[in-house]
């Protein structure tokens, strides 16, 4: 870990996490927010986890310094793709550009795999987009969080993560590296959707009731039956039923090729936020700071 003198060889395209947050922040939460650090420096390098450039330690407030992606989290990325008439933002998505962006988000799954880590919360939100498309896995609060609970069963306490999280972790029971498959199905979900929350109708303490019911994700209005037959081979209700990493990244690749890169992906209805909040699950556990 690197201290502050390196800071004046960090760029502009560098996000900061600051420590503390706020005046009453405990020495636990300061010791924290360095094990964080430490975690994230344990992962070394990869193409597609945003870098981390270095930590300040040694004097408040603490930080921790990472490559910066321009466009931020999918999820406000999603958003903004659905304003095609706001001439400063002219993406428009495809399911070529689906198939595409999110192969990177199943190669640093499958490096975390190897590393024995489970991510467990894989969504839009977790991930970030650079200025050129590129994409990189984010989101490891939650993977380090687990890891200093040393071993107890990991369960889905927040809200706000359930409705992304497959049928086991809703089931108090721990989670697999299929867990993440399941959530990455999720992912798929609200690409094709331009950021809709998934399970719309569904209260998220009923989500598991409602899966043991249905077993799988509804096909979201305009998927192609290529996409909706990756999302249901990713959100299957037994783990073992789920599509491996390997085969995922496979099947991704070949659609890629093979894909419509015509029809592009589009919403009719206007963005509400806080309709977004309250059908994602924010609502129930009222954390409308989060966004
Ligand atoms: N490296 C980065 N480059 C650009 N934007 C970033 C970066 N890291 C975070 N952000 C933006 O800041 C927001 C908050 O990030 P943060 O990591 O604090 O999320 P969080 O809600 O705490 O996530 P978690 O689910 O990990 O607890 C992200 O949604 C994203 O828009």
């Amino acid at each position: 870990i690197q201290t502050d003198r390196q800071t004046d060889r960090l760029t502009d395209l560098t996000f900061f996490y600051f420590f503390p947050h706020t005046e009453s922040a405990s020495a636990r939460e300061h010791q924290s927010f360095l094990g964080f650090a430490h975690f994230l420096s344990e992962f070394g390098p990869h193409p597609s986890l945003p870098r981390l450039l270095g930590v300040v330690t040694v004097q408040t407030p603490l930080m921790i310094a990472v490559e910066e992606l321009e466009h931020r989290d999918l999820l406000s990325f999603l958003w903004r793709c659905r304003q095609v008439h706001d001439l400063n933002l002219t993406f428009v998505l495809t399911d070529y550009h689906i198939l595409f962006l999110t192969q990177p988000v199943l190669k640093s799954q499958e490096y975390l795999h190897s590393k024995n880590y489970i991510h467990g919360n894989v969504k839009a939100r977790s991930v970030l987009v650079g200025w050129d498309l590129s994409v990189k896995l984010w989101g490891l609060g939650p993977a380090y969080r687990r890891k200093t609970s040393a071993g107890s069963i990991e369960y889905v306490g927040d809200m706000e993560m359930r409705k992304w999280q497959a049928p086991e972790a809703l089931a108090r029971q721990p989670l697999q590296q299929s867990s993440d498959i399941w959530s990455f199905g999720i992912l798929l979900y609200e690409m094709v959707t331009l950021g809709e929350p998934p399970f719309p109708n569904i209260i998220a303490s009923e989500l598991l009731q409602h899966l043991q019911r249905v077993n799988t994700i509804k096909r979201p209005p305009n998927c192609s039956n290529t996409l909706y037959s990756i999302i249901k081979s990713c959100c299957q209700w037994k783990p073992m039923d789920r599509v491996s990493l390997a085969e995922l990244i496979r099947k991704l690749q070949t659609k890629e090729r093979s894909t419509n890169d015509q029809a592009v992906l589009r919403v009719s209805e206007p963005f509400d936020m806080e309709k977004y909040m309250r059908e994602a699950g924010y609502g129930e556990s009222l954390n409308y700071a989060v966004l």
